[in-house]
């Protein structure tokens, strides 16, 4: 049987720590002589927290992110979400699990110009059937509690580009995600900016026991994640948690049934230490 359409389970004392579990996870694109091999055998367990993902460029980190999110289909291994496999889902179930699950903020380009603020953040909910009135004032509390209370009824040319980021910030929490995608989030900003805005992301999702998966270039950027790992030709290379973060505990690192033999596995758990000082591609 083809490894990616096994059937991959949790057990039962994991489901609340993990969010997100990949296993094996292979990526090629394209055929032939032109294929490119994208991921190489990826396991990660994404937890509530901030997860950043570093590495050159090609590396796969964008590719990692999209698997885990669902939007592309990695050609092997496994997508666990809460412990079910993203595989098994229709295309109708994982796209209603991206709009009520999961947040995405992305480099820019993604508010609707002619909109105000308030009704950008409010438009997801809109399109998740709660009434316009109810939607915008729920979008205006997460504006207010990301510092732009001022700003509900501006358009998004009308704002810098770190308040346009913190609209778009809002927009993917409003509908209160369990976790959040961020693909280069602060690219179009200058570096301070970019690492204050991270900053309100990072602590906005942690506070609310969810999760953040930020692939990023700049090492200010992971600075503000409890946890980071880097990435090279398609594979984990390093792993690194934040002072004052704790890596799991070997006890409470996920048991999870595969349907092939152990030794078919590639196991992150095991190929990836906690680092004990910064790893270089993350140095500032
Ligand atoms: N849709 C695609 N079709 C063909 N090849 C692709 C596709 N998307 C990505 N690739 C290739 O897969 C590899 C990994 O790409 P990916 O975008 O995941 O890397 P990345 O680490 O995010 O890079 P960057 O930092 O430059 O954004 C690269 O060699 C890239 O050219």
């Amino acid at each position: 049987m083809a490894r990616g359409r096994m059937a991959y389970r949790l057990t039962a004392t994991t489901m609340g720590v993990m969010l997100l579990n990949a296993r094996g996870l292979t990526m090629t694109y394209g055929k032939g002589t032109g294929q490119t091999r994208a991921l190489a055998g990826v396991d990660l367990d994404v937890r509530p927290g901030s997860l950043a993902i570093m590495g050159p460029s090609g590396s796969g980190k964008t590719t990692l992110l999209h698997c885990l999110a669902g939007i592309v289909r990695p050609t092997g291994g496994a997508v666990l979400y809460r412990g079910h496999d993203l595989a098994t889902l229709s295309d109708r179930q994982r796209t209603a699990l991206r709009r009520t699950d999961f947040g995405f903020v992305f480099q820019s380009g993604q508010l609707l110009p002619e909109l105000p603020a308030a009704e950008n953040v409010a438009l997801p909910l809109m399109l998740g059937g709660l009434p316009a009135r109810e939607a915008t004032a729920r979008a205006g509390g997460w504006l207010d509690r990301l510092g732009l209370g001022g700003m509900h009824d501006r358009r998004p040319g009308e704002l810098s580009g770190g308040q346009a980021q913190r609209v778009a910030i809002a927009r993917a929490l409003v509908v209160e995600p369990s976790v959040v995608f961020a693909d280069e989030p602060t690219g179009a900003l200058d570096q301070r900016t970019g690492a204050e805005v991270l900053d309100v992301l990072a602590r906005t999702v942690t506070a609310a026991g969810a999760a953040l998966v930020v692939v990023t270039h700049d090492r200010s950027v992971a600075a503000s994640c409890s946890r980071t790992i880097t990435m090279a030709d398609g594979r984990i290379t390093g792993e690194y948690f934040a002072p004052g973060t704790q890596p799991p505990a070997p006890e409470r690192r996920p048991k999870l049934s595969f349907g092939e033999p152990e030794s078919e596995r590639t196991a992150v758990l095991e190929t990836t230490t906690v680092l004990p000082a910064l790893d270089p591609a993350v140095r500032r």
